[in-house]
């Protein structure tokens, strides 16, 4: 085993196993177009605001084990119950006063799009069209499973998954993985794929930040005693039973600070987004602006380092329920920061991180369409 006879003797059983005629398999991607994709996924989003549309989104979400850890016999009839009856109408009315009208969709779905075609057009200058960039949503449309059946009807025989959360939690990033691995288990012949790692201390990531925070500050006509990173929340419990996403949280927030070098303790976190009676990640993000309000922090402005993209969490809660517990507990001057959305600082991050995860696949591609086509001409 493993002398130079039996390699030869191997590569020439490989190569008579080649020479057999073969048929071509009916899900085979096209031989003259071998790409490389990359699928941009986010959280979801509702199709409208009224109560089914928002029902059916809430209902696929929360029936996700990967957000909801209570065993299904307890959360079901909870769910189906009180949940499903009031969310729908509370949480409709948070959409509707940030929908996008224009296109009939939310910010989350306008702001993702954007994304993808700016990191498609990055890639396009650097590649032309070897890499196929798609969009998809975890829940709700565009779905993840069809993105990917399209990428390899594109010619896709490798994908990149790219989960657009910078921390990684197992109730974000794994379930979007998870939903394109739910595709490729009905595929005979898989591309092969990778998955982007979270991205929360990446210095393009941080650096992007810091530069929005400057740009943003620099356009007021005062200067905020405070900068609060307000991140989603999760339940304490997930924190305890090892997801590791208040850490890397907790790490963005203290690179950007290191990046501002403002004096300590102008820059804070805290969390948003409770959702249930549980405890969850602290500290909050309602109590803390009160509390910053009360000390005499009247001038405050928040970002929000955890959302790639704009969405009800940022453009309701953050701008409008936050905004009011801070200035009903003596704040003065209120900031949002937007999310990095579609910024050129963002889009040329994201397209380099994908350039990065991509390494060896994308060069190779144009070379490896010729190999394949002689292969079947000789077969
Ligand atoms: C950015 C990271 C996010 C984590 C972590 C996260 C965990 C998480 N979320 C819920 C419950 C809800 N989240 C909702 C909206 C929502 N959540 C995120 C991101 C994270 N969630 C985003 C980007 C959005 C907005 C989507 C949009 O279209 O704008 C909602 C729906 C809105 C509402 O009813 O408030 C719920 C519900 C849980 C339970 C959880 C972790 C266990
Ligand atoms: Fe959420
Ligand atoms: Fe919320």
């Amino acid at each position: 085993m493993g002398s130079a006879r039996y390699y030869a003797a191997r590569r020439d059983m490989e190569v008579t196993d080649i020479m057999q005629p073969i048929s071509k398999p009916a899900d085979h991607p096209p031989v003259s177009a071998r790409r490389v994709g990359v699928l941009l996924m986010n959280l979801g989003t509702p199709e409208a605001t009224d109560y089914w549309s928002m029902r059916r989104y809430l209902k696929e979400f929360l029936s996700d084990p990967r957000v909801i850890e209570v065993p299904k016999a307890v959360w079901w009839p909870v769910l189906n119950g009180i949940i499903l009856t009031v969310r729908p109408g509370k949480s409709g009315h948070a959409y509707k006063s940030i929908w996008n009208e224009e296109r009939n969709e939310s910010p989350l779905k306008t702001v993702t799009r954007a994304q993808a075609e700016g990191v498609a057009a990055a890639l396009a200058a650097r590649h032309g069209d070897s890499v196929v960039v798609d969009w998809a949503m975890r829940y709700g449309q565009p779905a993840v499973g069809p993105a990917i059946q399209r990428l390899k009807e594109q010619g896709c025989d490798r994908i990149l998954l790219f989960p657009l959360y910078p921390q990684y939690s197992a109730t974000t990033t794994a379930t979007a993985n998870d939903q394109a691995f739910r595709q490729l288990m009905t595929m005979r012949w898989q591309p092969a794929v990778r998955t982007v790692p979270a991205y929360h201390d990446e210095p393009g990531y941080i650096e992007a930040l810091a530069r929005s925070v400057v740009r943003h500050i620099a356009a007021l006509d005062h200067t905020p005693d405070v900068l609060l990173a307000s991140f989603h929340g999760l339940p304490k419990v997930y924190l305890d039973r090892g997801d590791p996403y208040h850490c890397f949280c907790v790490k963005t927030a203290r690179l950007l600070a290191e990046r501002l070098g403002w004096e300590p303790g102008r820059v804070q976190y805290s969390f948003q987004s409770r959702f249930g009676k549980a405890e969850w990640l602290k500290p909050y993000t309602d109590k803390t602006v009160e509390e910053l309000a009360r000390a005499g922090k009247t001038k405050i402005a928040v970002i929000a380092p955890g959302f790639s993209a704009d969405c009800v969490e940022t453009l309701e809660e953050i701008q409008f329920q936050v905004k009011d517990a801070f200035m009903a507990a003596g704040g003065e001057r209120f900031t949002y920061i937007p999310c990095l959305n579609d910024h050129p600082d963002h889009v040329i991050f994201l397209a380099d991180l994908v350039e990065r995860e991509l390494g060896g696949w994308v060069d190779g591609a144009g070379a490896r369409a010729a190999r394949d086509a002689e292969d079947h001409v000789t077969a």
